[in-house]
């Protein structure tokens, strides 16, 4: 960037500019609209499932039909997709995981939900496998350790199914070595040539998806931790190598989460590959803030200033759960 030539005071007095709301919005670098979300809901297939979630006061987990209400809501908002986190039954997970590639599994099954309701929203899915394993990780899990090449071949089936189902944009959350590359080809030589892959590329092995595993059910079930495929927090330069191979694989997209406390490497990826670059605000930064506005600590602002940092930084979108109150907000 440029230097700005700046005269001394006073004739530079840089609070000209921000002395009205016009003048503000004139010289405003960035900005947050409705099209710079994409929505993560979750759908439940146990009776009983649905309902608020405890560790994330506000949102819900939906039936097929809430699905369908949500997906109507987020097309009226403006919001230009949504993203199908499923909660299955706790009796239908095993630790082959078969049931992450059943066409009628409930990710399935509201994704063809939503594309009955309202076709021309975009619909992304995420690619792992824990809502599905019965030991709750990503992976196939084998004496204790997750096995990359036999789970890239479920993630395969599962990506499939998916893209049978009409998804429009795929979400490899799993940090798997070589998926990128194997559901690329998967998808061109299946008949998916243009499903778009939005790649989990720069996912930190982190303590802020707390709730969203209370969500999707995977708590209870999680032995260990993530930290044999997640990103080690410390480390910018190796997620700068994990969103290089992804491109390189052929995704059309890429992502960095959690969010906030990585806005360093959102900046970092979007000089450095240009490519469309996707922030998740996740669950535990929800809880975070929806938990202060609640107690009257923050200001529903606080929202929009959190969404709007990750434009700053160099986002094309983000994924929130904040979604369709800030587009609310917006309108
Ligand atoms: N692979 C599953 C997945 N997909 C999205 C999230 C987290 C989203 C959030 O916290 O909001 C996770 C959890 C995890 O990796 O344990």
């Amino acid at each position: 960037m440029a230097t700005p030539i700046i005269a001394p005071f006073p004739a530079t007095r840089l609070r000209r500019l921000r002395r009205t709301e016009n003048l503000r919005a004139m010289v405003s670098e960035v900005n947050l609209t409705p099209a710079n979300l994409i929505w993560p809901v979750f759908v439940t297939e146990v009776p009983g499932g649905e309902g608020e979630i405890a560790s994330m006061p506000g949102v819900r987990r939906l039936t097929l039909d809430g699905v369908q209400r949500a997906a109507e809501r987020a097309a009226r908002l403006g919001i230009p997709a949504v993203c199908v986190f499923p909660h299955s039954d706790q009796d239908l997970k095993t630790e082959a995981c078969e049931r992450a590639w059943d066409p009628d599994n409930i990710g399935n099954r509201a994704i063809r939900a939503i594309k009955d309701a309202v076709p021309e929203l975009a619909v992304m899915t995420d690619i792992a496998l824990d809502p599905y394993n019965a030991n709750g990780h990503d992976g196939i899990v084998r004496d204790g350790e997750i096995l990359n090449d036999e789970t890239v071949e479920a993630l395969v089936r599962m990506a499939l199914a998916q893209a049978d189902a009409g998804a429009d944009i795929l979400g490899p959350s799993d940090m798997m070595d070589g998926r990128i590359g194997a559901l690329r080809t998967a998808l061109e030589t299946e008949g998916h040539k243009d499903v778009a892959i939005l790649s989990y590329a720069a996912k930190f092995a982190s303590a802020f998806y707390g709730p969203f595993r209370d969500a999707v059910g995977a708590s209870g079930r999680l032995v260990g931790d993530k930290k044999t495929y997640q990103i080690n927090p410390a480390n910018r330069g190796e997620a700068l190598r994990c969103v290089a191979r992804d491109l390189s694989e052929g995704a059309d997209m890429v992502m960095v989460k959690p969010g906030m406390p990585y806005l360093d490497i959102c900046r970092a990826v979007k000089d450095e590959f240009g490519a469309p670059t996707f922030a998740y605000q996740v669950s535990g930064e929800y809880a975070m803030l929806e938990g202060a506005i609640r107690n009257g600590w923050l200001s529903r602002d606080a929202m929009l200033e959190s969404l709007l940092a990750f434009r700053r930084a160099g986002c094309d979108g983000v994924l929130s759960y904040f979604a369709p109150v800030v587009a609310e907000m917006l309108a």
